[in-house]
């Protein structure tokens, strides 16, 4: 649906050239929530804002739908960036407008008749909770209910995708959960293909599908966010995994200490494995003793994961049986201490 074809942005200055996005190559399937990380200068915005032209590619192309966007005229571009709505970190809204009228502006310019732009700015107002606000200004709301200004009034045109321009970056983290559950819902009820860019690995695992990791303009990593959460490839990937995974060396060198005997393992769990009663089964079919020593189970959009460090004691053999039979319901073990 989306085609970014060995896309280059180069900004000249009178000091320098700065190449803010380097060749990269992106096709981002209708319906899915693709998820742009990387840190501040790593050319995400740039890359973003390329996706509807509002920054011209150096060289390269982005092909919406089967269109290059770059053969299109003034006019026709207009009309195709209705199809592309967008949110901002710090929303840009207009503050001398009515929630009703900032959602029905994009409307208006798009000429529908005043009827219709009412009936649809009620709908909107409705879809992303904010029913009873519609005559306040943006300075009467918080910030959570100003992004949802901001995506009502990006979904007025009935886009095909939403860009997210660091949408939540200047929430607070209960808030940006809010947000990122309407996104999700939005996505799942109007099949709307989702954009975002961000800096917090939070906003990735929590709504994203799909995740490209940018470093220097460059996309290094690329992948499935179960695949990533799982086996990141590069330092840079693996410091954002870190991010929301950091207590699991605590947890792993704690196990480790309180244990004098037996074997310590440790189980990764995976998607399905983690909906799985895997340990009540060991402990069942297998001559064995098992002490839960830690552990943290964390949700994907659509999957879990997590590690479980448990403590086994029995015989050997009957021990390297256990863990084979971890294995087979696809849990990693990873033996820390025997
Ligand atoms: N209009 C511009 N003129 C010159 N240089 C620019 C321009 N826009 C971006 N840059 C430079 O391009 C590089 C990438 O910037 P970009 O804003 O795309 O990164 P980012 O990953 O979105 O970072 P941040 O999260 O801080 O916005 C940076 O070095 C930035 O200074």
């Amino acid at each position: 649906m989306i085609e970014i074809q060995n896309i280059v942005k180069r900004f000249k200055s009178k000091k320098q050239d700065i190449t803010a996005v380097d060749h990269v190559s992106l096709s981002i399937k209708k319906g899915e929530i693709f998820g742009v990380i990387g840190y501040s200068g790593a050319g995400k915005s740039t890359l973003i804002r390329m996706i509807n032209l509002l920054e011209a590619p150096t060289e390269g192309k982005v092909i919406l739908d089967g269109t290059d966007l770059s053969t299109l005229s003034t006019r026709q571009l207009r009309q195709k960036r209705q199809k592309i709505g967008m949110i901002f970190q710090h929303f840009n809204l207009l503050w001398s407008r009515t929630v009703k009228e900032n959602i029905m502006f994009p409307l208006e310019i798009a000429g529908v008749p005043k009827a219709q732009r009412e009936q649809r700015a009620k709908e909107l107002i409705n879809l992303v909770g904010l029913d009873g606000k519609e005559d306040q200004y943006p300075s009467q709301l918080s910030g959570g209910q100003k992004q949802r200004v901001g995506i009502a009034r990006a979904l007025a045109n009935e886009p095909h995708v939403l860009l997210c321009d660091e949408a939540t970056s200047a929430l607070d983290p209960k808030t940006t959960d809010s947000i990122l559950d309407l996104l999700k819902e939005i996505n799942r009820r109007l099949g709307l293909t989702i954009v975002l860019i961000t800096h917090e690995m939070h906003v990735i695992r929590k709504i994203c599908d799909r995740v490209a990791v940018m470093e220097a303009g460059r996309v290094v990593e690329l992948g499935d966010v179960t695949d990533i959460f799982h086996h990141p490839q590069q330092e840079i990937t693996k410091q954002f995994v870190k991010q929301v995974t950091e207590s699991d060396e605590a947890l792993s060198a704690s196990a480790e200490r309180h244990v004098h005997n037996g074997w310590v393992l440790e189980c990764r769990f995976m998607g399905e494995a983690a909906g799985k009663p895997v340990i009540s089964q060991l402990i069942r079919q297998f001559e064995i003793e098992v002490n839960i020593l830690q552990g943290k189970i964390s949700r994907l959009k659509d999957a879990s994961y997590g590690t479980l460090y448990i403590q086994v004691t029995g015989d050997e053999a009957e021990v390297n049986r256990a863990i084979d039979h971890l294995k087979v319901q696809g849990v990693e073990v990873e033996v820390l201490l025997s």
